[in-house]
């Protein structure tokens, strides 16, 4: 084994000898990713991690690098990938699953290339739930979570983001065919209705 696979083994402890099934879950702000991993969650047998929950409970665990999460969560900024893949690689580590929704991640160039290089995981395909800005807008304004970016200044910066660093990411996966694209302006469960779709009735837990 070479050395940068030998180190990344190591790295993911017993996470590749899994072999992993991870889904990436994107879209805007407030297009409903955290909603809808929900109900996969419970008709499928997944974990969900969502990194901007992860960095949010790592603001709040008191760790040398709260300060700067908080302040870039404000200004709606994208946390360096080294932060957020080590969150996630324990997440997964952590879960004993094998079967991954990663909700807001990849969120740039940067996420991607380098979650791809230290895990060595290729998502096995990406949601993408697409939606209006000025319906992603009314969603964030009345989530009511006491989220410190769910106000308009940083709403506005973090569509900026999305449009300018994420929306290439779905791009990159697109040209490889692995996007599966949803209709996400749809009531809740008319979207998960298309989401189950994409699923499929055999991977369904059993009651
Ligand atoms: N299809 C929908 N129709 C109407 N409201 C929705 C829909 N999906 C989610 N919501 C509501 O919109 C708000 C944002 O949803 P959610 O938190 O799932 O979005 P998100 O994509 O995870 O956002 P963020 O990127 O900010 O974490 C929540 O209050 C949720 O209840
Ligand atoms: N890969 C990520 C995911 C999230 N963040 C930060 C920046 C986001 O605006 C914030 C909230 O994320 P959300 O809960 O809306 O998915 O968390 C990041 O820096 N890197
Ligand atoms: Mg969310």
């Amino acid at each position: 084994m070479g050395t940068v696979e030998a180190a990344n083994k190591d790295a993911n402890g017993s996470l590749l000898e899994k072999n992993p099934t991870v889904v990436f879950v994107l879209g805007g702000p407030g297009s409903g990713k955290g909603t809808q991993c929900a109900n996969i969650v419970e008709n499928f047998g997944y974990t969900h991690l969502s990194a901007g929950d992860l960095l949010r409970a790592e603001i709040k665990s008191g760790s040398e690098n709260g300060t700067m999460i908080q302040n870039m969560i404000k200004e709606g900024k994208i946390v360096p990938s080294e932060v957020t893949i080590k969150l996630l690689q324990k997440a997964m580590q952590e879960s004993g699953n094998d079967k991954f929704l990663i909700d807001g991640f990849p969120r740039n160039e940067e996420n991607r290339a380098a979650f791809e290089k230290v895990t060595g995981i290729e998502p096995a395909f990406v949601l993408f739930f697409e939606c209006p800005e000025e319906e992603m807008e009314r969603r964030l304004l009345s989530r009511n979570q006491g989220r410190e970016d769910d106000n308009i200044e940083t709403i506005r910066k973090r569509f900026k983001v999305f449009l300018e660093s994420s929306l290439p990411v779905i791009n990159y996966y697109d040209a490889k065919g692995k996007v599966r694209k949803i209709d996400a302006a749809r009531p809740i469960e008319e979207v998960f209705e298309t989401v189950k779709g994409i699923f499929g009735p055999k991977n369904e837990k059993a009651d």
